[in-house]
């Protein structure tokens, strides 16, 4: 651990002893303006954390102490910063303007994104003007989109955000291995008029293989073998595509330097582009070029996408919060925790560092959330007034895409600027006091009341407000939030682009499958036993 961490840890430890809480900070009269930044028509406030301007100066030095620009500098130009599966990570290529060649294993990977980019256009244009005809001569209504983690939260999160911006097929998505899933979505789904979208990266994964030969024989049970024309699939593994029958016009490749969870920028965003048309694809894609740039040339103390990592580095290593909750005032963005816990957890949810020594301080915290104002009705009285602090990140938008409605939007903005409000700022007890006294309480029932209605406060949040989720702001939250998960992770010295954890869950699945079946073979402890006989038909 170097000097700036412990000076960090004592910053912290003196503002505690001295009782300085988030309020106090705010006499400095530009907290807010020193404390923001600003992208594009977006605003990051970090104002309402602990960090003050000595902690603030020592969070930048870690970053330089880590080398941050200099990774940025060496994923953007494709170095393999990916060191446990010899990779690049360029999904930031997927969705650059930029045409000076990027050379990856002697090659310049300009062309070939074009290449699938302009192939993606003519096929969604197709799609979408009817000009691609189903097995019957007739128009798409609906696309089923059938994938699991990065080929499916990316694309469902982002379709679902847009909504105002659907003016083509209606999209539908199915990740769960669990046949009700896939039963559920396709009831009421016509196969004549239903295209079927295969996304998986590799093209081997188990949900993904099973729901796809589902669907397949859903399509070829009514349409015979006119079923071929209502595929298509998006993968790295063209020959696997092949097997399963998918003409080769139908299948958009992609390259392994495009972690999967970062792959929606590409053809795993192909139902995007379905729902939303190419044009306003492209919008999403600038959107995540714009934070690109922005994170490439702002001053570290105008760069949202490192404040924001640093925020993360302090309140999981130094405030020690073990959580933070992802709020966005936002009902479109209610995919965004779920996209985020997978973009987040699995890229920073390490434990050995680049040296291969176990890390010797938090990594990754878990990140959870809910849509507001919704999560207020639920578990905010556990932010508000619960033994663990998390720390809160809202979204909010200026403008929302109903105008008519009147109310509505003024509500949701005046509920998200109150919750961090009261997080902040908590209510004494001796506030309380008065109000138990109102309420006609007296002497020791009244302290009692105000005991329960004491709120501690000096609870951080961060806030992101952008004028609208349009395509273009869809694409600058995600490229943020990316870019942020990238920043931690090199100061946690960890690979943010592996994901090794998730496979010894998968053999065990494949080792236990005879027995499930009752083809012999004995579990390997008394529990999982014991619950294979529960299981039992
Ligand atoms: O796209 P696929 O190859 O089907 O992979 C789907 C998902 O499966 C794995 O479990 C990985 O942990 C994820 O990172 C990936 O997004």
């Amino acid at each position: 651990m170097s000097d700036v961490w412990s000076k960090l840890r004592i910053n912290h430890r003196n503002a505690e002893a001295a009782g300085r809480s988030i309020t106090d900070l705010f006499r400095a009269p530009d907290r807010f303006d020193t404390f923001s930044a600003r992208s594009d028509g977006m605003l990051l406030d970090v104002s309402k954390t602990g960090i003050d301007a000595a902690a603030l100066d020592l969070l930048l030095a870690l970053a330089q102490e880590a080398d941050v620009a200099g990774m940025r500098a060496a994923m953007f130009r494709g170095d393999r910063i990916n060191f446990t599966e010899d990779r690049a990570v360029l999904h930031t290529a997927l969705r650059a303007r930029e045409t000076k060649p990027l050379v990856v294993d002697g090659g310049d990977i300009r062309p070939a994104i074009q290449h699938t980019l302009d192939q993606m256009n003519d096929f969604a244009r197709e799609v979408r003007s009817g000009g691609l005809k189903t097995a019957e001569g007739g128009r798409f209504s609906d696309v089923v989109n059938i994938g699991i983690g990065g080929s499916d939260l990316g694309p469902a999160m982002a379709t679902a955000a847009l909504a105002p911006y659907h003016d083509g097929p209606r999209c539908h998505f199915v990740s769960n291995v669990d046949g009700a899933h896939i039963t559920d979505v396709l009831r009421g789904l016509d196969p004549a008029t239903t295209l079927v979208i295969i996304a998986s990266k590799t093209f081997t994964t188990t949900e993904t293989m099973t729901n796809a030969r589902t669907a397949i024989h859903w399509l070829r049970s009514a349409l015979g073998n006119g079923a071929t024309s209502h595929l298509a699939a998006v993968s790295t593994a063209l020959d696997r595509t092949a097997e399963l029958g998918i003409p080769g016009a139908r299948v958009f490749g992609f390259a392994d330097w495009v972690g999967g969870r970062y792959s929606l920028w590409g053809p795993v965003g192909l139902p995007i582009m379905l729902a939303i048309g190419p044009e306003r694809f492209r919008e999403f894609l600038d959107g995540g070029t714009a934070m690109d740039a922005h994170f490439c040339t702002a001053e570290p103390r105008e760069n949202m996408p490192l404040l924001m990592g640093l925020v993360g580095i302090w309140h999981r290593d130094i405030c020690g919060y073990g959580t933070r909750a992802v709020l966005p005032y936002d009902q479109r963005l209610a995919r965004l925790p779920a996209y985020l816990q997978q973009l987040d957890m699995e890229s920073n949810g390490k434990r050995v560092t680049r040296s291969g020594e176990v890390a010797a301080h938090g990594t990754g915290p878990i990140v959870w959330g809910e849509a507001g104002t919704n999560g207020q009705h639920a578990f905010f009285q556990l932010l508000h007034q619960g033994t663990q602090v998390v720390p809160a990140e809202f979204l909010i938008a200026a403008e929302g895409h109903e105008p008519e409605l009147g109310a509505h939007h003024d509500l949701l903005k005046a509920n998200c600027l109150a919750q961090s409000e009261a997080l902040m700022t908590g209510r004494s007890f001796d506030a309380a006091l008065e109000i138990a006294r109102a309420a006609g309480f007296e002497g020791d029932a009244a302290r009692r009341q105000a005991q329960h209605r004491t709120f501690p406060g000096n609870r951080p949040s961060i806030t992101l407000a952008y004028p609208k989720l349009t395509p273009f702001a869809l694409g600058q939250i995600i490229a943020l939030y990316e870019h942020r998960v990238f920043v931690e992770g090199i100061i946690w010295g960890i690979n943010s682009f592996d994901q090794w954890g998730v496979e010894l869950g998968k053999e065990l699945a494949n080792a236990l499958l005879p027995l499930v079946r009752d083809e012999g073979g004995e579990a390997k402890n008394a529990s999982t036993q014991g619950l294979l006989d529960a299981l039992r038909r």
